[in-house]
């Protein structure tokens, strides 16, 4: 089953929680007619059936820790499958978010072709995150939570980024930008692919 996804473009989008990702892959796919998946999303939607699992997945993003990487690892697999018939690429949104994610992903399905780095500052990513809090609904966009996914996004997804630049396929874009700037890096990148 994995073989049909072997040949898609793989585009791993990491940056910090608030940074931009979302933002920027809602873009690419407008452009670029790729597939968008992201980690978060897909935990969302098991939380949101009300199913068993979607209850322990529920409390362990509340308190802003990660899920176990098997379970979103399984999700991601599934959902790429699903799509693998009419993709030109796959953005992975969130995701690694620990080296050893980004090592199990690729023994299961392949490895990526460039790694989108969002970086913007933590400040500008709390102030971010607490205004999208206003409207989003996410449990997670709280004060609390949201320093906590901050101290384990440098803890634990910074070294994703030393780990895949050492391969060469790190483009960092600076998210500080309004989102069009930021956009016309991302463009740039996402060409050279071709
Ligand atoms: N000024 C500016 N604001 C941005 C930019 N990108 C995103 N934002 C704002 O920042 C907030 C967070 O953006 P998202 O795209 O949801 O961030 P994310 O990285 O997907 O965050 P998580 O879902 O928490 O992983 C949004 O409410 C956007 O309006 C940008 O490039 N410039
Ligand atoms: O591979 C993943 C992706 C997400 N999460 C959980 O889902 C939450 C929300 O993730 P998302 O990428 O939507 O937001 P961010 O943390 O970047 O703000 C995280 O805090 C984690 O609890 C996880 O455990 N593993
Ligand atoms: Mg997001």
């Amino acid at each position: 089953m994995a073989d049909k996804i072997k040949d898609a473009k793989i585009v791993f989008v990491v940056g910090g929680p608030g940074s931009g990702k979302g933002t920027q892959c809602e873009k690419i796919v407008a452009k670029y007619g790729y597939t968008h998946l992201s980690s978060g999303d897909l935990l969302r939607a098991e939380v949101a059936s009300g199913s068993e699992r979607g209850k322990q997945l529920q409390a362990i993003m509340q308190k802003g820790e990660l899920v176990p990487l098997d379970t979103v690892l399984d999700m991601i697999k599934d959902a790429m499958i699903a799509k693998a018939d009419v993709s030109k690429g796959y953005l992975i949104d969130g995701y690694p978010r620990e080296v050893k994610q980004g090592e199990e992903f690729e023994k299961k399905i392949g490895a990526p072709a460039l790694l989108l780095y969002i970086d913007a500052k933590g400040e500008t990513m709390v102030k971010r995150l607490m205004k999208r809090g206003e409207t989003s609904g996410r449990a997670d966009d709280n004060e609390e939570t949201i320093k906590k996914r901050l101290d384990l996004y440098y803890k634990a997804t910074e070294p994703v980024i030393a780990y895949y630049e050492k391969r060469g396929i790190v483009r960092k874009i600076d998210s500080e930008l309004p989102v069009d700037d930021v956009f016309a890096i991302v463009e740039k990148a996402i060409d050279e692919l071709k």
